[in-house]
């Protein structure tokens, strides 16, 4: 955790041809040469002459640039923030000014210099760095060395115009236009991550917003450019070539950093924001509809400043982000877990002081701003314990030097490398880290208070109560129960149920997934591993015991006799004492879950029937949701009548090995390059990567992820565009809509499509991104028919893939599926329109205002999923 100021840089322009010609004179001076000095500090010195018989401005801000001065040095000034994002740190630069002061000459750039913006700079700089940690496979943050680390980054661009969010990509994919043929505007929604810590902020994101897999610059280029000529512009008395509106590209970035022993995702956004200028009202402004755009603009840059305002008033307890969309937009980046920096832009003439003044009191508004930045990574529970290890390690090391291990006087060890130790403030000679296994284990507390949060939603839906008393009592029921709902779950363990303690969608390592079942042998052998990192946490646990006893039997003395042993000591007691806690929290939570889990489980007992015969409670879908909390459970597990069906899968892939398909040719028209099929290149890593790749559920998405490992395609090939055939289920009277529509629309289908299992060739997945673009088929023994899908997304959360039917919607389904290709068996089904009944109206409501279509999640963390199948109507 970081805390640091917003960062500011002044640019001023060079007087324009009509400045020039009016005479206009230069009232903004960079450097000290102007009369009277610079106030004292650090940071490089402005002067601004407000004119005669007014007070002359001198001030510092950490860079300033002159009219001289190149794009190239204001980049300089955030390049650090660009490439933290590779890093997990989220990042926003933004442009502020007058009208016609260089915001978008800054920013953007324009046709004549090629978009050579700061934008332009930064998307290269943060490709750049991605490259280069795939490359050498490590993180430049940490030097952490890893197996494998790969990326995906996904760029999105619209802008605020009248304060209505508008897409720019949109026309670019022949969407639906309004009257003023701008897009139809879009809507800002708010997403808790499932795990996050208690009293963590609610991610915002833009529903609906067009987001593109981007692999170079180049590709962002292209989206800039075509989302360039969308934007809306209008002459003014000072620029005639004014934007009118704010500018907002978000580009969002997981890294994926894999080793043998454990996995790091990290997610972050970069956000490069071109406001519209500040603009008096003059009579000039004559027609009502630039009118109108003058006060949004208006209002919304003095909402921009009153929340600067409020976030450097300690006093204050309300910042008034929802007065605007515009800070409502930039909520994370000016208040949140942000790296943010600000170039303001000012006009060098007498004319323009007012103004200029203006924008200096805003800088000094925002530098004052504290920001505190966190990496968002999630780390799988093997890097946890790996992390408490190595501090487990690094204190026992300590302890030995400063109780006469290694004798007095020296200087404390360095911090263990990869061992992040909280330890409290002003630790001194210690470094005072930021992170540690404390908060590892609370984050981890947080997560499992999260499940059983679920867990409740789910007990109290089935109107269960039972009798947890009865279950502890009965250790040899409560661990049949706890089997019986693993097993109905595909929760590892369901084998022997021993111990749900580690049930972690992020503590399953890869395994092959074939054909057919095996599902128990693997959640054995995951049993199995679950219990190897208990017994580990068992030795983590007994560490610490030793090293408490160790601190309890002797009292910590510096062998040299200073204050350093004592002060050591005291440090030591109190990570000690967070320790002891967090885990005493999580003892408590297990136990929590154990209970719930065990009613649920006894439920479950109660039923009956077989695993394959149960049908399972369908599930809402959460990054759709503006928020998603426990009530969204209940809700899908009111839908009782609607229960998927569970089939068994078996996973092939038929596709020939991929072939790199042209590159887009040079020249060619961004629209062009927007409109066409996924591109194809070739990739370092053996697979191709898509680029570009517009996410329409129903478009034909070839590319393969790296690492897939194809055995052959399958004989006989499939169809290309198949129906999924889907018979009525017994005892159900008939099936509802959604299995009658299919039944009419397949009708014959499956006869020919059909396909043996026989044939079913088995396909490696790595149960991470780079599945992404995997064609394979998903084979139902039921109706014995394979269905062409495309692996759309990875959800690390659930440890889930998002497929996609290739059958381009003719199925009627709403393709998109989560799989655990794992357990083989359906987690979640889209529920159609018409069969939402058991949905609230809110749910409803809330789907409706989302334009039917799933929403499309910017937030870095929100849930990479809804990115990849979100926008297009299916
Ligand atoms: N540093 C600079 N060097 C050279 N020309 C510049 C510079 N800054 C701005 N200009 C020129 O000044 C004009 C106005 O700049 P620009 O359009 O970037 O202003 P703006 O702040 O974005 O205005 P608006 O808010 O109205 O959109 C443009 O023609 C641009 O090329």
């Amino acid at each position: 955790m970081v805390r640091s100021s917003i960062s500011v840089c002044i640019r001023v322009r060079p007087p324009s041809a009509l400045e020039a010609s009016r005479s206009d004179p230069v009232s903004v001076h960079t450097g000290s040469s102007i009369n009277g000095a610079p106030p004292p500090g650090s940071g490089e010195p402005l002067t601004l002459e407000m004119g005669e018989g007014r007070k002359t401005l001198r001030c510092r801000y950490s860079t300033v640039l002159g009219p001289a001065d190149g794009t190239d040095r204001a980049y300089a000034s955030v390049s650090s923030i660009a490439v933290g994002v590779a890093g997990g740190v989220n990042g926003c630069v933004f442009a502020y000014g007058q009208t016609g002061a260089g915001k978008t000459h800054t920013m953007l750039g324009d046709e004549r210099n090629g978009y050579d913006g700061v934008t332009g700079r930064c998307v290269d700089g943060l490709f750049s760095e991605l490259n280069q940690m795939a490359e050498t496979r490590s993180d430049s943050a940490t030097s952490q060395s890893y197996s494998s680390v790969s990326y995906s980054v996904h760029c999105s661009f619209l802008q605020i115009y009248n304060e209505k969010l508008l897409d720019l990509l949109a026309s670019a994919r022949g969407h639906a236009q309004d009257v003023d043929g701008r897009g139809q505007p879009l809507a800002i929604r708010e997403n808790k991550r499932p795990g996050a810590k208690p009293g963590a902020k609610a991610e915002v994101f833009v529903s609906g917003l067009s987001e593109y897999r981007v692999t170079s610059k180049s590709d962002v280029m292209a989206l800039i450019q075509a989302g360039t000529q969308a934007r809306v512009v209008r002459g003014t008395e000072l620029n005639d070539v004014s934007s009118r509106s704010h500018a907002v590209l978000q580009l969002a970035v997981e890294v994926e950093c894999v080793s043998e022993d454990f996995r790091v995702l990290k997610r972050a956004k970069l956000s490069l924001v071109d406001l519209a200028g500040s603009e008096k009202m003059s009579s000039k402004a004559t027609t009502k509809n630039h009118t109108k755009e003058l006060t949004s603009i208006n209002t919304s840059l003095s909402t921009l400043g009153n929340v600067m305002s409020a976030l450097t008033d300690s006093k204050r307890t309300h910042v008034p982000y929802r007065d605007s969309k515009l800070t409502r937009l930039l909520q994370d980046s000016l208040g949140g877990n942000t790296s943010t920096a600000v170039i303001c832009c000012v006009a060098p003439c007498q004319s323009a002081a007012e103004e200029t003044a203006s924008t200096l009191k805003f800088a000094d508004r925002a530098r004052q701003v504290v920001l505190t930045v966190t990496t968002n990574e999630v780390v799988d529970d093997k890097v946890l314990l790996a992390r408490a290890q190595s501090e487990i390690a690094r204190l026992r090391m300590l302890l030995k030097m400063y109780m006469g291990g290694q004798g007095g006087g020296g200087s404390p060890p360095p911090m263990v490398a990869g061992s992040p130790t909280k330890m409290p403030a002003g630790s001194g000679a210690m470094g005072g880290g930021e992170t540690g296994t404390v908060e590892d284990l609370v984050q981890e507390n947080a997560r499992l208070a999260d499940q059983n949060r679920l867990l409740k939603a789910a007990l109290r839906n089935a109107g269960i109560r039972g009798n947890i008393e009865d279950l502890q009592n009965n250790p040899k029921a409560n661990a049949a129960a706890e089997g019986a709902f693993r097993r109905k779950k595909g929760l590892p363990g369901g084998a022997a149920a021993q111990d749900m303690h580690n049930n972690s969608v992020y503590s399953q390592p890869p395994t092959n997934n074939h054909a057919g079942g095996g599902s128990h042998r693997k959640a054995a052998k995951q049993q199995r591993a679950d219990m190897s990192i208990n017994s580990e946490s068992e030795t983590e646990g007994s560490d610490l015991a030793a090293l408490r006893r160790d601190l309890g039997k002797k009292k910590v003395k510096h062998k040299g006799g200073g204050n350093v042993g004592k002060r050591l000591g005291k440090e030591l007691a109190l990570v000690e004492e967070e320790h002891e806690a967090a885990e005493a929290e999580r003892e408590r939570i297990r136990k929590e879950r154990a209970e719930l889990e065990a009613q649920l489980a006894a439920m479950g007992e109660g039923e009956g029937g077989e695993e394959e015969d149960r049908p399972e409670v369908e599930q809402s879908n959460d990054y759709e949701d503006e928020e998603f909390d426990a009530d969204d459970e209940e809700v899908a597990a009111s839908t009782g009548g609607k229960k998927t069906e569970q089939v068994v899968l078996g996973v092939v892939d038929f596709s020939s090995p991929a072939k790199p398909k042209k590159s887009p040719a040079k020249g060619a028209s961004p629209n062009a390059l927007l409109r066409q099929s996924p591109v194809t290149v070739p990739g370092d890593g053996g697979g191709g990567r898509e680029v570009l790749k517009e996410k329409s559920p129903n478009r034909d998405n070839r590319g393969r992820g790296a690492g897939m490992n194809v055995t052959a395609p399958l004989p006989g090939g499939l169809p290309g565009a198949a129906v999924k055939p889907r018979k009525p289920r017994k005892g159900r009277g008939g099936g509802n809509n959604r299995t009658k529509k299919m039944m009419s629309a397949t009708s014959g289908a499956a006869a020919t499509a059909s396909t043996q299992s026989a044939d079913v060739l088995p396909v490696t997945l790595m149960y991470s991104m780079a599945d992404l673009g995997a064609r394979i088929a998903i084979y139902s023994f039921r109706y014995d028919f394979h269905y062409p899908s495309t692996i759309v997304g990875f959800d690390h959360r659930r440890n889930m893939h998002c497929v996609l039917y290739d059958d381009g919607g003719e199925s009627g389904v709403n393709g998109r599926q989560w799989y655990d290709l794992r357990t083989k068996k359906i987690k979640r089904v889209e529920v159609e329109p018409d069969v939402e009944g058991g949905r609230s109206g809110k749910k409803k409501k809330k789907k409706a205002a989302a334009g039917g279509g799933a929403a499309g999640g910017v937030g870095a963390g929100g849930g990479g999923m809804a990115r990849e199948s979100a926008t297009a109507p299916v």
